[in-house]
């Protein structure tokens, strides 16, 4: 949501799709979410952007490991940084701008088999939750954008809203987004 309303082209495209394909002021169902590419373009990148748990789970190697010319020793604790990965200038143009856009013509997806997007892990301890999670993802973003008109509070302009993230185990916002909602007659 934050993204969206600092974006305001990027949410005045869904919303377009979303009145198109499943009818203003209607929420959004499972069966729809295979139509909406746009909306699913916009999760994507905010995995990206934003990966709920921005060092996945730790590992522990196994084996010694010979990693890009490094030697990850046996024992040594390994933590993924999915965070800086889906913010690599050598993998992904204008790193720090959110355009939804980049993920209509591609085929990466979050599923754990494109390793420069990897919001929900990969291998043996991939998230359990994900189909759940990218479900609900789309029906509730998709709802909110597409029953409510939103607005930022007063003083607060798409320019200067803050966007400092507090990381910890799960990455969040520091400072809360205040929105609010009109709801679409
Ligand atoms: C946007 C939502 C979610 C995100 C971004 C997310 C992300 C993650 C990540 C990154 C991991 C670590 C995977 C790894 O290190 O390879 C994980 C593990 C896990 N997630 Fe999720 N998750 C989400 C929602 C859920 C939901 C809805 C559930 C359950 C209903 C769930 C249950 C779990 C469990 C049980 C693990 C531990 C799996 C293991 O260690 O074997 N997650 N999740």
């Amino acid at each position: 949501m934050a993204e969206l309303l600092r974006n305001p082209n990027v949410l005045l495209k869904a919303r377009r799709e979303l009145a198109e394909t499943i009818g203003k002021g209607k929420q959004v169902e499972e069966s729809d979410i295979s139509r909406l590419p746009y909306l699913q373009a916009i999760i994507k990148e905010t995995t990206r952007l934003h990966p709920a748990v921005p060092l996945l789970l730790p590992r522990r190697a196994g084996a010694d490991t010979e990693v890009c010319g490094f030697t990850v020793p046996e024992g040594a604790q390994v933590l993924v940084n999915a965070w800086a990965i889906g913010r690599d200038p050598s993998i992904w143009e204008m790193p720090n701008c959110f355009m939804p856009e980049r993920f209509l013509e591609s085929e990466i997806d979050v599923k754990g088999r494109d390793f420069e997007l990897i919001p929900f892990g990969g291998g043996r301890r991939i998230c359990p939750g994900l189909p759940l999670a990218m479900r609900m993802l789309h029906l509730m973003l998709g709802s909110l954008i597409n029953c409510f008109d939103w607005k930022l509070e007063d003083g607060v302009t798409p320019e200067n809203m803050d966007m400092d993230e507090k990381f910890g185990i799960t990455l969040q916002k520091a400072e809360p987004l205040r929105a609010i909602p009109f709801l679409l007659s």
